[in-house]
């Protein structure tokens, strides 16, 4: 088969492994902070300092658009969630601690389903 036809099964393959996991990350109890983008209006000093502000929500409206050409372009975004938690966060706060536990849940699972 030409290899435009394996890549299209892999980019499939790779948005299928990427729906899976951001299900999970979206039901996880923890999960609360990291639903929606952080609020500009009540938060603008966020904004100042967490240059590259990712959320859930926001990853789900580009794996919806086509917007992610493969799976670890998703592992990045979804990094950069937690990355920009731990940043502006204490790690004893309760956001920080749902930071590090979002973290340790997503590299568990991105590590069992990319075995
Ligand atoms: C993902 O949430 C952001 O880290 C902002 C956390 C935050 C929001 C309000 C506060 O009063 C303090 C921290």
């Amino acid at each position: 088969p030409s290899t435009n036809h394996i890549t299209s099964r892999k980019r499939k393959e790779d948005l299928e492994v990427c729906h899976v996991i951001l299900g999970e990350l979206e039901a996880h109890r923890d999960s609360w902070p990291f639903l929606e983008p952080v609020d500009r209006a009540k938060l603008p000093e966020y904004f100042r300092v967490v240059k590259k502000p990712m959320d859930f929500q926001t990853i789900r409206c580009k794996l919806r658009d086509g917007r992610y050409s493969c799976r670890e372009a998703f592992a990045s975004d979804s990094r950069l969630v937690f990355s920009n938690c731990l940043f502006y966060n204490e790690d004893q706060s309760k956001i920080g601690m749902a930071g590090h536990s979002m973290k340790n849940f997503f590299e568990k699972r991105w590590s069992e389903l990319n075995r």
